[in-house]
């Protein structure tokens, strides 16, 4: 059936609570929740594919790995290999003495019987039994009134309490009980109370225990699910503060949440329910689960550490995270998934990657002067403290501007262009990228650098190459001194340079009052290039007895308005060990570009490549 033009003819709004005495709206978030990971139980149950019983060991090692100290191993009356897995981790030790197996019944007589078999000998297990307690699940599936599914409930609870007195002091197991109404958010709020009081008064009432006296590892765990996730997020958060005050001895009881994705709100819930009251929160990493799946453990611990609350898991190594996840459950992660996703660092757009890189150079200045608070346009945490390295924080293709590019320049390449020769290298990639209509890689743009600007080794040579020079001093009446000798107004330099000109030895020589001056005057007498400097610009790069010079320059013809900054001029970059080195060659660089294929004047001082080896 196609979708109605009046869905209200199907769907009913989902009725709120009336309730005005809420609090949460006004709450922030101080601590970390009890965590309950159900990847093997709520997320194994979803597969198309169940997890095998290694990939289930490999999940299992992973959540205790991340910090996880209370994990839902199995529903082990669903299957053998489910019963076995349980057996399986206790008999070869496998849960740390800290840890808590949980392990899911139906409020079924013989699945709980068949539940504890499967936990003979563990050290510490959360039995956890459920039954649907909404209108609907209780005219539907049970067929069973209000009182009846109270009793369902109540006897099933006392049977869980007999039980786990026996295996208790049979296999001296720690024993702790969780019930789940389940459906609680479509349950009426009050009767959700009142079941769970009467399950309560059932586990707490046995005879002789010392159970359930306000411990707090033995309280009992109600977990509310949104076992179907039908209201906005607010309304959840009003049932749980309902719940959570209205439930009697309420510092026995520890409550759990357990919400569903159906409406994509699952974290929103999960959220504002522990501003609610809620002590612990059930769900799976990556958000696996039915359906839509559970809400992502992920999002909301990291959520908490954004806010710099420590979420006591580690998730410091996201890519075995995926790894671990996308082996064992045979799912994709998306990769706008939060945290997680291979894009969500990432940013394509010209004004946001400005934005990044002007943050980082910000973020590197505030922490030299001793401020180490993140603080980066577009990235709420580093991704580097979930194993990301910023290799991926920017990312090339059509949509991407200057700052950007000129970011990725600097970390492949330590190039600091200056900004007007961003702008030009910008239009060289753009069109690039709009020819090949592509993201581009770090790769295509350090290539594009090179064959732009002639650096980075001989197959990308411009025209001319610098083979050697010569620098030396005189002063103006022609008489020459050593080099370094002679400062002032009346130093000038005589530049001899070696050049390989179309693949010809060439040599040309010039006189100025610097080294760029005089290889500006030996290109011009030499090979008939005429070109002024209009901007120079120079950094160090690495440091020790490594440390290079970068130079950048932008050249124009002498009749050009130097000042008129809109008239574009030729750029050209040179690296070298040496600060001079490295000038000549930016200018031989900007030179390259400005020649096009132009025919270039005869040599002017030596050209016979025998001869200069005599001289050398
Ligand atoms: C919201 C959740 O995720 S709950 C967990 C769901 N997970 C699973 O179901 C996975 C494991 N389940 C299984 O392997 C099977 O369903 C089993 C072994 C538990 C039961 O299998 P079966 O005995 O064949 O029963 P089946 O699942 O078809 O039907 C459920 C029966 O249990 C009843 N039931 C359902 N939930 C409960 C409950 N929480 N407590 C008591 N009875 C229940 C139903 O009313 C139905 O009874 P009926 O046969 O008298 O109509
Ligand atoms: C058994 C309960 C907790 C459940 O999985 C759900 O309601 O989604």
């Amino acid at each position: 059936m196609p979708m109605l033009a009046d869905p209200s003819q199907r769907y009913r709004p989902f009725k709120p609570l009336p309730f005005t005495d809420r609090t949460w709206p006004n709450k922030q978030h101080q601590k970390a929740p009890i965590w309950l990971s159900t990847d093997l139980r709520d997320g194994n149950q979803s597969l198309a594919n169940p997890m095998t019983n290694s990939q289930k060991l490999r999940f299992f090692s992973h959540l205790i790995k991340l910090g996880f100290k209370e994990i839902e191993v199995s529903y082990p009356a669903a299957s053998e290999s489910d019963f076995n897995f349980v057996q399986d981790l206790i008999n070869n030790g496998d849960i740390p003495d800290d840890v808590w197996i949980q392990v899911l019944t139906p409020a079924r007589s013989d699945l709980i019987r068949k539940t504890f078999e499967s936990l003979k000998g563990a050290k510490n297990a959360i039995v956890h039994m459920y039954n649907a307690t909404s209108c609907l699940f209780r005219e539907v599936v049970f067929n069973a009134d209000q009182e009846e599914t109270i009793r369902l409930a109540t006897t099933h609870t006392q049977l869980v309490r007999e039980l786990a007195e026996e295996y208790s002091s049979k296999y001296g197991t720690n024993f702790r009980f969780e019930y789940s109404p389940e459906t609680f958010s479509q349950t009426e709020p009050a009767y959700a109370v009142q079941v769970c009081e009467a399950v309560k008064k059932a586990w707490l009432s046995g005879s002789g225990s010392t159970w359930g006296d306000g411990r707090k590892e033995e309280r009992i765990i109600f977990n509310l699910p949104a076992t179907v996730e039908v209201s906005t997020p607010n309304c959840f958060a009003d049932q749980v503060e309902y719940f959570s005050t209205h439930i009697s001895e309420r510092e026995k009881v520890i409550i759990s949440l357990h919400t569903h994705n159906d409406r994509g709100c699952a974290v929103a819930a999960s959220e504002l329910g522990i501003l609610a009251g809620a002590d612990r929160i059930e769900g799976t990493v990556l958000g696996n689960g039915e359906r839509t799946g559970n809400v992502d453990l992920v999002t909301l611990a990291l959520n908490l550490y954004s806010q710099g609350i420590p979420p006591h898991l580690d998730f410091s190594d996201m890519f075995s995270v995926i790894d671990t996840v996308t082996e064992c459950t045979g799912l994709p992660v998306h990769p706008r998934h939060p945290y997680a996703g291979e894009l969500v660092f990432t940013a394509f757009s010209g004004s946001h990657q400005d934005a990044i890189k002007k943050g980082f150079e910000a973020l590197q200045k505030r922490q030299a002067a001793g401020d180490v608070h993140w603080e980066l346009p577009y990235l709420p945490i580093d991704p580097a403290d979930v194993g990301c390295t910023y290799e991926a924080v920017i990312r090339v293709n059509s949509q991407s501007g200057k700052g950007g590019i000129a970011y990725i320049v600097k970390q492949a390449q330590s190039l600091d262009l200056p900004r007007r020769m961003q702008i030009a290298f910008y239009k060289v990639v753009q069109s690039i990228s709009e020819a090949t209509g592509r993201e581009l890689s770090v790769q295509d743009i350090t290539d594009a650098l090179r064959r732009e600007y002639h650096v980075g080794g001989a197959q990308f040579d411009g025209r001319i190459v610098l083979r050697s020079y010569n620098l030396t001093d005189s002063i103006t009446d022609g008489t020459a001194t050593p080099a370094d000798t002679e400062s002032g107004p009346d130093r000038q330099r005589t530049l001899t340079a070696k050049l390989l000109v179309d693949g010809v030895v060439r040599h040309i020589s010039g006189t100025g009052n610097g080294p760029l001056s005089a290889f500006l005057n030996a290109l011009k007498f030499g090979l008939g290039i005429d070109l002024a400097i209009r901007e120079y610009s120079e950094h160090a790069i690495g440091g020790g007895s490594d440390v290079k010079a970068a130079s950048y320059v932008e050249v124009i013809p002498p009749n050009a308005d130097s000042k008129d900054k809109t008239q574009g001029g030729f750029w050209g970059i040179g690296v070298d060990p040496d600060i001079t080195g490295s000038g000549l060659r930016a200018v031989l660089s900007a030179a390259n570009n400005s020649i096009g294929k132009s025919e270039l004047k005869g040599a002017a001082f030596e050209d016979d490549e025998k001869k200069l080896n005599r001289m050398q």
